[in-house]
């Protein structure tokens, strides 16, 4: 097992101090104890925040970092500013509102996210500290979201997790964030990008493709030749510790009073911390609205809500807290009496086994926020029932409701539909009851905090390490070969290679640098070049034709060695095929803004670069898997390219160039290809042992070099000529 490396915002820890001294005690949360097992056994660190400890003196400092480097972690120091603008502001006012669909709070101005970065490098510099090879390293969640791309760059080799415990939102939502970008590659330097919810990984690939246009494959990104993988792991919770404490005596006593207070009443429980996102006031507006409608339960119901201070910095909670205070007033106003109020506010905290009692004691449970990731308190009430008894309900827009199933599902906006909800969960048989909570409890107990941290940290393990990165001294090695060598024979393709991509094919003609550039190396001594390249022998005859290189279109169908020589077609291909094809090609690109259909001798293309990303995604999935099923077994093959769908005759491919132009290859020729997508893949599998192949780009290749596209390549081969 190698040594886990784990990153988060808060150390699993409270510093206290008191007239005996400053003391380090473990935080009892199920995150805490559901890695501390992993954490300690493979002998590794925890690296976050302890938390504000400026007050303290020099020895009772030194007194802390002992205490905590018995137990493992590593303290990262943060300013009082830093705190306030990384974590109260960008954090929280930022990142939090958006992942929870609250745009309209995130303030006008975006002033901390220069902090948010900097003190997400901060975090990078300290993993990387601790890092040794072998080690992995789990990061989590979104005050540290820029992290993994930060550690990625230090340590090329590491394998990194990333845990996103919020939602993630839409990407209409997330789009709309001035530093979407930087956010969502920096979540790209993991190997491994876990959610809660398969909802919130759809909403993440989207967004990769709306923003960055990386379309996701199943469950894996390329990006940057690295392959990272997406995935759900819903977190769960210590269950066992749950049930343990909700049958320990004196938990149980306190069920008792609970009950023995509200004998003849039912006992309706909300347990949040007091945030915006939980969905308070229309929970209270639900109750208010039952019993208006149903004067019978006026006096026979008990609402406790318990709602634990939370960012109390943020002015946003203060005025929500100053919302929930009136309501609860309103209500209790309205339908309390001389002996009892309806509404049992508590504003402050409280511990496992408090919590216990109360889950216990509850008829119903209420969790209803407008949003959550996954809402932890709705498992936690079902591990406290051992008797199987109470109702759980839930919001369709907490996480835990894609898990929670046999729960009252509702939605949190609708008042009058939560208001039906209550009602029939405080009219629900016992047996319907046993058989919810049954179910409920057994999906708990099984997929718990334990079997999160495990499937996690497997599927992590089991994800391949990012390949060795040729950096651009890659490309200076490769340079030097070709220096050296007695003859060069380059095979080079045209389009994301030598040229950028165009809107629209027909306007990526060569301009008089690059006709220059090719002139100069054909020229060059002992050194013979080719185009190798997908588009039509007109076109690169009108472009290229007078230029003293071979040219070679369609993918290899025509060759034209030299200038002057004829063009040579490859014999036998079919072509009768274009027929039943060209029809459905524009059948789709009528139907989608943007497209084109390109007509070549003997293969068709279908463009979409000019169509929406996303739609244009889907759209050329839909024609791939359509021409896969029509023509599976043909003679066609059908081939993603660059914002392309290339249909072509089976057994057409680059590769065959090399044959031809290497045959008669004087003695001492050094073979070097350049390309930049799939189909020069096949370019680079036929070239002979000893050759050089070099990706433009940042897609996976099997080429050993790696330069960044049409700028570079033009660099290198430059590098070639005298002055
Ligand atoms: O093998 P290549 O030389 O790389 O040619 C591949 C395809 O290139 C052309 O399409 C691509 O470039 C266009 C101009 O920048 C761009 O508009 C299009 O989106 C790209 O896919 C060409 O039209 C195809 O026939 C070639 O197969
Ligand atoms: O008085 C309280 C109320 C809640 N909690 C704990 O706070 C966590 C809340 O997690 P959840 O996922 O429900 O919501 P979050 O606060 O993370 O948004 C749960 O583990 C609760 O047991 C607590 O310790 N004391």
């Amino acid at each position: 097992m190698s040594r886990l490396l784990l990153v988060s915002n808060r150390l699993p820890v409270t510093v206290k101090s008191d007239k005996d001294g400053v003391s380090v005690v473990r935080s009892a949360g199920g995150l805490a104890t559901g890695l501390r097992g992993p954490h300690e056994r493979s002998g590794g660190v925890w690296i976050g925040w302890p938390g504000d400890v400026s007050r303290l003196t020099p020895p009772q400092r030194a007194s802390v970092e002992a205490q905590l480097a018995e137990l493992r972690c590593v303290p990262i120091q943060l300013s009082a500013s830093e705190v306030s603008r990384y974590y109260e502001g960008y954090s929280n006012q930022v990142l939090w509102p958006l992942c929870h669909y609250f745009i309209e709070r995130i303030p006008r101005q975006d002033r901390d996210w220069d902090v948010y970065r900097k003190v997400n490098e901060r975090f990078a510099d300290l993993v990387a500290r601790q890092y040794q090879p072998g080690d992995t390293i789990w990061v989590h969640d979104y005050q540290l979201m820029l992290v993994p791309a930060f550690l990625r760059a230090r340590l090329p080799q590491a394998r990194i997790g990333y845990f996103h415990h919020i939602p993630f939102p839409s990407s209409e939502i997330f789009r709309s964030l001035p530093h979407r970008n930087e956010l969502v590659r920096g979540l790209l330097g993991a190997d491994l990008i876990g959610f809660h919810t398969h909802t919130y990984v759809r909403h993440f690939s989207s967004t990769l493709m709306r923003l960055l246009g990386l379309e996701t494959v199943v469950d894996r990104v390329e990006h940057e030749g690295r392959e990272v993988r997406l995935g759900a792991f819903p977190m769960g919770i210590d269950a066992q510790s749950f049930e343990n404490l909700a049958k320990e005596p004196a938990v149980l006593e306190e069920v008792r009073m609970h009950r023995e207070k509200s004998a003849e009443q039912r006992l309706v429980l909300g347990v949040d911390r007091l945030d915006y996102t939980k969905g308070i006031p229309r929970r209270l507006v639900a109750v208010q609205r039952l019993l208006e409608r149903e004067p019978a339960w006026r006096g026979r119901l008990r609402f406790i809500q318990v709602a634990v201070p939370s960012r109390t910095g943020v002015e946003d909670y203060a005025t929500y807290r100053e919302q929930v205070d009136e309501l609860v007033g309103r209500i209790n106003g309205l339908y309390g009496s001389v002996h009892n109020v309806p509404v049992h506010y508590l504003y402050r905290s409280f511990n496992e086994k408090q919590l216990a009692a109360l889950y216990r004691a509850a008829d119903v449970m209420l969790v209803t926020p407008t949003r959550d990731g996954m809402n932890l308190v709705a498992k936690e009430f079902c591990a406290a029932r051992p008797d199987e008894d109470g109702v759980l309900v839930l919001s369709e827009f907490a996480g835990a409701a894609d898990e929670l199933g046999d729960a009252l599902i509702v939605n949190p906006y609708d008042v009058e539909g939560m208001a039906d909800a209550l009602e029939t969960a405080l009219d629900m048989p016992q047996e319907e009851r046993r058989t919810r909570m049954r179910i409920l409890r057994a999906r708990v107990k099984e997929y718990d905090v334990h079997w999160w941290v495990r499937s996690f940290l497997d599927t992590l393990e089991a994800t391949p390490l990012a390949p060795p990165r040729v950096e651009p001294a890659g490309a200076e090695v490769a340079l030097e070969r070709m220096r050296h060598a007695e003859r060069l024979l380059l095979l080079i393709d045209y389009d994301g290679t030598l040229v950028p991509f165009a809107p629209r094919p027909e306007l990526a003609a060569p301009d008089a640098a690059l006709l220059d550039l090719l002139q100069r190396l054909a020229t060059r001594p002992n050194t013979r070049v080719h185009i190798v390249s997908g588009r039509t022998k007109e076109t690169l005859e009108a472009w290229l034709g007078t230029l003293p290189v071979g040219l070679h279109a369609e993918h290899g169908l025509w060759s034209r060695p030299a200038p002057g020589q004829e063009w040579k077609v490859l014999e036998g291909v079919p072509t009768d095929w274009k027929a039943l094809v060209r029809p459905v090609l524009e059948a789709f690109a009528a139907r989608v803004p943007g497209a084109l259909v390109e007509e070549k001798s003997a293969s068709l293309a279908w463009h979409y670069r000019q169509v929406d990303r996303v739609f244009g995604a889907r759209q050329a999935l839909e024609l791939r898997l359509h021409l896969g099923e029509v023509f599976a077994q043909g003679p066609l093959e059908v081939l993603p390219g660059d914002k392309v769908v290339e249909v072509r005759a089976r057994g057409v491919n680059k590769g065959r160039v090399v044959g031809t132009v290497t045959e008669r290859m004087a003695p001492g020729t050094l073979v070097v290809a350049l390309g930049d997508d799939r189909t020069d893949e096949d370019l680079f599998a036929a070239l002979p042992e000893g050759s050089l192949a070099i990706h433009a780009g940042g897609k996976r290749t099997r080429a050993s070099y790696r330069v960044n596209g049409p700028t570079e390549v033009r660099q290198l081969l430059s590098a070639l000529l005298p002055g």
